[in-house]
């Protein structure tokens, strides 16, 4: 596993959330997308080498929705960048970690991504990023 790709923040209004973390970051949104699969809404940020990124729920089954609905809005998830998802996958499956998917599916900001489940990661939802390249 790589460096920490994102950090991911569960938010009720991506619009208000956003002009908090350009205030707070000192920088701007430097792009937003929409990811149906994953019943999101998303706006990233960037500080020096790290990245933000705002997640507003599209629909009540969105995971972010349940999260706020249960915790309220705050920090949802690390992401970290690895090179060969597939491998990372099957290293984790052989360490007993739960995975949320059997294969790498289509995150944002052209990656394909795995979840870990939080209950195996000492209460923390991780998510592997592996980038698109071409
Ligand atoms: C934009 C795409 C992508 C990217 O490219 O970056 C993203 O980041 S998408 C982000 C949104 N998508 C996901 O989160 C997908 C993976 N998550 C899931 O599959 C589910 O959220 C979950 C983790 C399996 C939980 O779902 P579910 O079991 O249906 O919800 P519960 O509310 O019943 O939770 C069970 C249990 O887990 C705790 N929990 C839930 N979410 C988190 C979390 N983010 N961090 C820590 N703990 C979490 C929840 O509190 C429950 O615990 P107990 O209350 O102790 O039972
Ligand atoms: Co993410």
């Amino acid at each position: 596993m790589n460096k920490v790709e994102h950090i991911g923040i569960a938010v009720s209004d991506i619009r208000i959330a956003g002009g908090v973390y350009e205030k707070l970051l000192n920088t701007t949104i430097y792009k937003t997308e929409l990811v149906e699969q994953e019943g999101v809404e998303t706006a990233f940020l960037k500080t020096g080498p790290n990245k933000v990124e705002l997640l507003q729920a599209i629909d009540d089954n969105s995971s972010i929705a349940k999260f706020i609905a249960k915790r309220g809005e705050g920090i949802h998830h690390i992401a970290f960048d690895v090179d060969d998802i597939v491998a990372e996958m099957e290293r984790l499956k052989q360490e007993g970690f739960v995975l949320l998917s059997d294969k790498p599916k289509p995150g944002a900001d052209n990656k394909l991504v795995c979840f870990v489940h939080p209950k195996s990661a000492n209460g923390v939802l991780i998510e592997l990023c592996q980038s698109i390249v071409g």
